[in-house]
Parts: structure tokens; C-alpha cells; sequence
């Protein structure tokens, strides 16, 4: 059997409960991510999706199961596999210039000096921050800090980009001129990206997958839903597409109304869905598809 890029086999993470027992938080975690995908993860707050993420980035162990990376397991952090979390960690005495450069360096370190700013220049150039090379991060605004930390975790050229909700602490319109960097760059990269989202327009934008995770405790990844909606995409055209809006009203459906008993397969893979499977995929979308979409928006919001 061929082996994936990236294996996770078997995964739960248990914590005292403070009571004398045991709390599972999620178990039996089980799913392959192939080289050049863009894989999102959706759950309700607390199943878990951080700690999977961090067990991925070898920075918390889980309670059982393994991860495989190139048939090599994770033990622990390592450069190969980068992480972008909500608060941007930019080095906060170095300009936006340096702070890519000094990572650049460190994953380079036998490249020029030209060569480096060069291509550090690049990455920045890729999330329209070219005006703002030698500022620092004081200088910048929150949104204008998460593009250099989106630049940097993208210009070291990882294997695997963690991404842990990374415009959770953004406005909603800074917030979508970034998710259309993010779509940008990562057209032009390629890169295996792994991201947590709570938000299923995002997920819809920008993942090949969507992984649906069920609640916790117990959670575990129900669900594998393939986004039929071909590349490039952009936000101000993607909900025209009717795979978009069966996608999303799938999407809403689990987290409004089956999240609580979702199930994976019996051998704990995800079941495979794909939602917008016989839905031509140009044209506009009818007025009703609209509304339900909206509608169940609200109540995922609410
Ligand atoms: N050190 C700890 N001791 C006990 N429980 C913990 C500890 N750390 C995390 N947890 C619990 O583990 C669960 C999963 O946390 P995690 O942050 O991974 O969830 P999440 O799905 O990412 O949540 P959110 O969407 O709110 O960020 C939570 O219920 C949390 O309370």
C-alpha cells in the first residue's frame, strides 16, 4: 500500500479531569494528508483542534497514536514544519525585513546574504507589505502583522504549514484582504498547508478538504469533505459557483445539527463526502440556494 506524506494514526489526548478521573478529549484520530494539499479542520470549541495541530508540530505529545511525516514519526518540533498561530510571535526589536530574514537564514544558512533578502523580499511582496520593509512590528497594524508572519512561515519553504486560526484576531474586512493573500501565495507555493478555521466561508475558499470534527468529549473526525470548486478561487467570485453553496449548506448542517453524534468509518478513517458531487460548476447560484445558505449562517452564528 502506497504510504501518504503525512500520517496520523490512532491519536487521543487524555487530561485529568480534576476530579480524580480522566477526560478524553478526542480518540482515535485517524487521517493521511497528501504533499500539496490544503486541509482545514472544523469543530466546536473544545474537541480538540489545537492540540491536534500541536501535536503535528511536535510542540504537546499525544496520549496514544503516532504521526508520520515522510516515514518519519514526530517527536518533537523541528524545521520542516511550520506554525503560524492567532497572536503573530514577530521578533518585535527587528524590522519586518529582518524578522523574514533571520528565518530565512536559519533554514538557509550556506545562501548569500543578497540571495537571502532577496527571496525574504519575495514573501513579503507576495502579502502587498513590499511599502513596509523596514518597519517595526510596533508600526504595523494587527492585520499588517499576520501577513508577515503568514510571509515568513511561508518563505521558509516547510514541508507542512500549521496554521492555528490565524485571522482569529482580525476584523472581518482585514480578515478577507488576507485570506485572498493566503489563496495568493499559497497558489503560487503549493504547499501542504493543515489549518483551523471556525469559519466555514474560509474553510469553503481555501481547503481541498475540510475535516469535520464531531464534539468533544470523545471527539473524533467524522467527516472528510472534499471541495469540488476548482483553483485559482477568489472570494469575490467563489459563491457563484453552485458547489459553493452545496458545500457550505453541508457544512452548517453538520455543525448546527450532527456534530453532537457524527461518527467516522468503522476503522476510524473519516467518511468521505462530497457534497457538490453532480453540481455543474459554473453559473450562478439561484436566489434559494442564497437564502438557505444564509439563513443557516445565522444559526451557526447566533
Ligand atoms: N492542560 C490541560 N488540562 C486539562 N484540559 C485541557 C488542558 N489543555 C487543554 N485542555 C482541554 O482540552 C480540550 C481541547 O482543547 P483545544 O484547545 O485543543 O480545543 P480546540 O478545539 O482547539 O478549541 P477552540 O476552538 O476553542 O480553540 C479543551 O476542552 C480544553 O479544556
Amino acid at each position: 500500500m502506497s504510504k501518504s506524506f503525512l500520517e496520523v494514526d490512532g491519536l487521543s489526548k487524555v487530561y485529568p479531569d480534576g476530579q480524580g478521573g480522566e477526560l478524553t478529549v478526542f480518540e482515535d484520530i485517524r487521517f493521511a494528508l497528501e504533499k500539496g494539499e490544503f486541509v482545514c479542520i472544523i469543530g466546536h470549541s473544545g474537541c480538540g483542534k489545537s492540540t491536534i495541530l500541536n501535536v503535528l508540530a511536535g510542540l504537546d505529545e499525544a496520549s496514544a497514536g503516532n504521526v508520520v511525516m515522510n516515514g518519519k514519526e514526530i517527536k518533537g518540533p523541528g524545521l520542516e514544519r511550520g506554525v503560524v498561530f492567532q497572536n503573530y510571535s514577530l521578533l518585535p526589536w527587528k524590522t519586518t525585513l529582518n524578522n523574514i530574514v533571520f528565518a530565512v537564514r536559519a533554514r538557509w544558512p550556506e545562501w548569500s546574504k543578497e540571495k537571502v533578502k532577496e527571496h525574504s523580499e519575495r514573501y513579503l511582496k507576495m502579502v502587498g507589505l513590499d511599502h513596509a520593509l523596514n518597519r517595526k512590528p510596533s508600526q504595523l497594524s494587527g492585520g499588517m502583522r499576520q501577513r508577515v508572519s503568514i510571509a515568513r512561515a511561508f518563505a521558509t519553504q516547510p514541508e507542512l504549514l500549521l496554521l492555528d486560526e490565524p485571522f482569529g484576531a482580525l476584523d472581518a474586512l482585514t480578515r478577507g484582504v488576507i485570506q485572498d493573500e493566503l489563496v495568493k501565495i499559497w497558489e503560487e507555493t503549493r504547499q501542504t498547508v493543515f489549518m483551523i478555521t471556525h469559519d466555514v466561508d474560509e474553510a469553503i475558499l481555501l481547503s481541498d478538504r475540510i475535516f469535520l470534527m464531531s464534539n468533544g468529549p470523545n471527539a473524533r473526525i467524522a467527516e472528510s469533505v472534499k471541495v469540488d470548486i476548482p483553483h485559482p478561487r477568489a472570494r469575490a467570485t467563489i459563491f457563484q459557483n453552485p458547489a459553493y453553496h452545496k458545500t457550505r449548506d453541508y457544512l452548517v448542517d453538520f455543525l448546527v445539527n450532527r456534530s453532537g453524534s457524527a461518527l467516522p468509518e468503522k476503522d476510524g478513517t473519516p467518511k468521505i463526502v462530497e457534497p457538490a458531487q453532480g453540481v455543474a460548476q459554473s453559473g450562478p447560484a439561484s436566489d434559494e440556494s442564497e437564502t438557505e445558505s444564509e439563513t443557516a449562517a445565522r444559526a451557526v452564528n447566533a
